[in-house]
């Protein structure tokens, strides 16, 4: 095929040439307006980064293949020349879109300030940045990926980040190849990738750097990267073989909150005619490399389509949707990345993808499959949805980051808490999935605000998100029916009665009221040290039947069948049969555990407690 295009370049270029002036001539008639039926998702910005010619490049004769239309429109073209049985070659040209496009006369400076610093204040403030670069051999993954490292370094060791607070930095650099990993800070030692009781994936035995100043971390960076594992292919000199990660961990001391920042630098994809001339093993390298790339897709596509699936305003359109399949645990490389991929996890994650390419008309049909791969994940979200999330100002899950600020301007009582330290750069979604505490740390940050204060302000904004998504659900339901009160008590254990309140919660118990209530400390079998609990009533004990003992744990017994029990406590007397309330995965959540039942006194109720379902998070909350 080198022979065919050498032997054609003069052709090539001409029909190139007559390609570039057909369309310059057609970019002047009035466009026909773009069918907007998609957009991408803002989390996830897909770009590509073409590299210049090389200087063997231009020896070897071979032309340019790939000629971005504009840095704007993120459209890039490729030409390959077809070798036509009957008659002359013929141009084949084919079109790809990408969010951000860098040409080969971007620095990668100018990368860094267009996709990556952001993600430095991103991670700074809790949150999970990861950017890949992804390409053929030879396409300039490592040129930059390895300047990025160093980049994100300046300006996290810089004497003045501009950002609020201090921060411990710790890095680790690990390489990955099949299912072996190796830590690249400590000589390519081998380490296991392990998964803990609490499902977070470890990286056992690797070391974690804390970092003091640039020079340091510069030194980590090169040498982490002479112990790379490289091997020559046909397009590349010391082409990796391997994947290369970097983790900078973002402790905040004061919080004991973290950011994480991942770069990967993934292996090379090549064309098997790259590695034709290599044994059989380097042949199976290369299948596992693919393998994993192919998984990796999988997973970042998967990851935001669920997220648009969980977040989703309505649930009339989840229920006309399969959910996501996120195959995370199907490849090593997405183990280690897996609070970025978890659909249970409730982290907040941005990720860039650099798509490397090479412009020689040689390496064509790698490019090809490139930017394909680059289409393919740039993950659309329907339109409908985009609306209803965009422009509801009574729905924080919608709100920008100018639309939050404003908001907590207005709403977060005296003194008013500082937006831009509360949410510096966070979206509304992003502001609800902040753990409660360091929500309300942030809050305390503006001077004169109470712990009272930053957690009613909390409470204020969740109850404004559970009503917008109760009225998008009753709305969605039926939009001719009047609101139907018993389906929207089914989001909450308030009683129906607006004039329940008046009354003391002991005389008007009922099925489905929460209650708090307080255990004696010895009781192993609620496996929790927190006193307070809280419980869902299901009846009065004398309305359970005698002889099912196997359910109820009765007080005067002790404990039975491994169930929790209650206690008489000098009460009343009246014992109810409840069902647990219990935290869940994510701070201030609670669910309902019907199955783990207590009978609890009335004597040993102390409050009735509001809860509010979530349908996006499916916990429940407490509602002040
Ligand atoms: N933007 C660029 N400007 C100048 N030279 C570049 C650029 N990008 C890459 N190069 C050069 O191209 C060659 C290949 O780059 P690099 O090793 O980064 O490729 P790679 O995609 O990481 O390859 P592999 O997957 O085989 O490791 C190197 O000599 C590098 O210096």
């Amino acid at each position: 095929m080198d022979k065919f295009y050498l032997e054609n370049n003069a052709l090539y270029q001409n029909l190139v040439a007559a390609f570039n002036n057909t369309r310059s001539a057609n970019v002047s008639a009035p466009q026909t307006k773009k069918p907007s039926t998609e957009l991408s998702s803002s989390n996830m910005i897909v770009s590509a980064r073409i590299r210049p010619l090389l200087n063997e490049d231009i020896a070897a004769g071979f032309p340019c293949a790939v000629y971005p239309r504009s840095e704007k429109s993120g459209v890039v073209d490729l030409h390959d020349l077809y070798n036509h049985p009957r008659g002359r070659p013929v141009l084949r040209s084919s079109k790809y879109q990408v969010d951000r496009l860098f040409t080969p006369k971007a620095t990668t400076e100018d990368i860094y300030d267009n996709l990556v610093a952001n993600l430095v204040p991103f991670a700074w403030n809790g949150g999970i940045g990861t950017l890949f670069a992804y390409g053929q051999t030879g396409s300039g993954k490592t040129f930059t990926v390895s300047q990025l490292e160093k980049l994100v370094a300046m300006s996290l060791m810089a004497k003045d980040t501009g950002l609020d607070g201090t921060r411990e930095v710790y890095m680790t650099i690990i390489d990955l190849a099949g299912n072996s990993a190796y830590d690249l800070l400590s000589s390519r030692k081998p380490i296991s990738i392990l998964e803990d009781s609490f499902g977070v994936t470890q990286l056992a035995g690797a070391t974690e750097h804390l970092v003091q100043d640039r020079a340091e971390v510069m030194n980590l960076i090169d040498s982490a990267a002479s112990f790379r594992r490289t091997a020559p292919t046909k397009k590349n000199d010391a082409s990796s073989r391997s994947h290369g990660i970097c983790r900078i961990r973002i402790k905040d001391p004061a919080t004991a909150s973290e950011g994480l920042l991942y770069l990967v630098d993934l292996a090379g994809s090549e064309a098997a005619r790259d590695v034709a001339v290599h044994g059989a093993d380097r042949m199976r390298e290369t299948r596992e490399i693919n393998m994993s790339l192919s998984v990796l897709k999988d997973c970042i596509r998967g990851k935001v389509e669920s997220d648009a699936y969980a977040y989703s305003l309505s649930s009339k359109s989840k229920q006309t949707r399969n959910k996501p399949r996120v195959p995370f645990r199907q490849s090593a490389l997405t183990k280690v990345l897996k609070h970025v991929f978890d659909p249970a996890s409730s982290r907040v994650c941005r990720t860039v993808v650099i798509a490397c390419v090479n412009p020689s008309l040689a390496d064509v049909s790698p490019s090809k499959n490139t930017l394909r791969y680059a289409e393919m994940l740039r993950v659309q979200v329907p339109v409908g949805m985009a609306d209803k999330t965009e422009s509801n100002p009574r729905a924080p899950m919608s709100w920008t980051n100018r639309q939050l600020k404003e908001w907590v301007a207005k709403n977060s009582g005296y003194p008013p808490i500082k937006s831009s330290i509360l949410a510096p750069t966070e979206s509304g979604t992003q502001l609800l999935h902040l753990p409660a505490e360091e929500f309300e740390n942030r809050c305390l940050k503006t001077p004169g605000v109470s712990a009272g204060q930053a957690k009613a302000f909390r409470s204020k904004l969740w109850q404004m998100h559970i009503d917008s998504q109760r009225a998008s659900d009753s709305l969605n339901e039926s939009a001719e029916s009047t609101p139907d009160s018993r389906k929207l008590s089914g989001y909450s254990s308030r009683d129906l009665s607006p004039s329940a309140a008046t009354v003391p919660f002991k005389d008007r118990i009922r099925p489905g009221m929460v209650v708090s209530w307080a255990h004696s400390d010895s009781d192993p079998a609620l496996k929790t040290s927190e006193r307070t609990q809280l419980a869902v009533i299901l009846s009065p004990l004398e309305a359970v039947r005698d002889g099912v003992n196997f359910v109820v744990d009765r007080a005067e017994n002790g404990h039975q069948d491994g169930l929790a029990q209650g206690t008489e406590t000098g009460g009343s007397g009246a014992r109810y049969l409840c069902g647990l309330v219990t935290p869940g995965q994510i701070a201030e959540a609670y669910e309902m555990n019907l199955w783990q039942q207590v009978v609890i006194d009335v004597g040993m109720m102390e409050s009735e407690v509001i809860l509010e379902y979530d349908t996006g998070t499916r916990y429940y909350y407490i509602s002040v």
